[in-house]
């Protein structure tokens, strides 16, 4: 709920379900000292600001993933009314633009030390340079990620969501300060699944990343708690 958290855990797991009931059951046996939780379109759609406060009662800070992209007035009153909702980290599409992300980070500032980090979306995995091509961009998705990160850095957002695999060039040209916040990621012993450029919870936080996003590898495992505790023991001193 505050940019200066004085736990912190790493761990961020993604809450991808289709309804509040099934959320609440995996939620029930997570622990709040090792994680935080993400709450993205298709639950926060079914279930809204209630299941967030829900949340937030249980002890999880929560990162509101929407993934905000529209004119500056409408993203920024968005990103005041995740603040209102006393969320922990709230994201945007750093293709909106240079004036978008600066309204969005000026209109937490009155949110002072309780504002929400505000991360931007670049390129997402899912998008390769054909798919980029598609819209008119015909730089590498590589080449995209930088540009639309020193964007990001330059408007003073607090980081980007990225692949591990991208982090040590974003730590290089943006500082150890701009926060990776980093999905694609699996155990060793952990189903592949669709993710297509992976990396173990160990190397991903070796290569730079600030927070691990990770969903199927402890949500559909048999014993949910003990497949957190086991990343977090993996993790913890990194
Ligand atoms: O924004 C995201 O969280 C995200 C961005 C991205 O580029 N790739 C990606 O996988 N994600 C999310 O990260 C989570 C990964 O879940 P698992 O693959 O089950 O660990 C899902 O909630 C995805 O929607």
């Amino acid at each position: 709920m505050n940019v200066q958290t004085a736990n912190d855990p790493k761990i961020i797991v993604a809450l991808d379900f289709p309804s509040q009931n099934p959320a609440l059951e995996l939620v029930d046996k997570l622990d709040p000292a090792k994680c935080r939780l993400k709450v993205g379109k298709e639950l926060f759609t079914r279930s809204g600001p209630q299941l967030v406060e829900g949340l937030q009662k249980r002890g999880f800070e929560v990162f509101l993933d929407l993934k905000f992209h529209d004119i500056p007035n409408t993203t920024s009153a968005a990103v005041a009314a995740a603040a209102d909702l006393g969320v922990w980290m709230v994201n945007v599409h750093a293709s909106g633009g240079e004036k978008m992300m600066t309204a969005c980070r000026e209109r937490l500032e009155p949110f002072g030390a309780d504002r929400p980090l505000l991360i931007a979306v670049t390129v997402l995995t899912s998008m390769n340079a054909d798919d980029l091509a598609g819209i008119g961009i015909t730089d590498s998705p590589e080449a995209q990620v930088s540009r639309l990160a020193t964007l990001t850095k330059n408007c003073g957002l607090d980081g980007v969501v990225c692949s591990a695999q991208e982090a040590p060039k974003l730590k290089a040209e943006q500082g150890a300060d701009f926060k990776l916040i980093t999905p694609g990621i699996r155990p060793l012993t952990a189903d592949k699944g669709d993710q297509q450029r992976i990396m173990t919870p160990t190397d991903a936080l070796k290569a730079g990343s600030d927070y691990l996003v990770i969903g199927r590898p402890i949500t559909q495992a048999s014993d949910p708690l003990a497949a957190l505790e086991a990343i977090h023991s993996e993790v913890i001193g990194l």
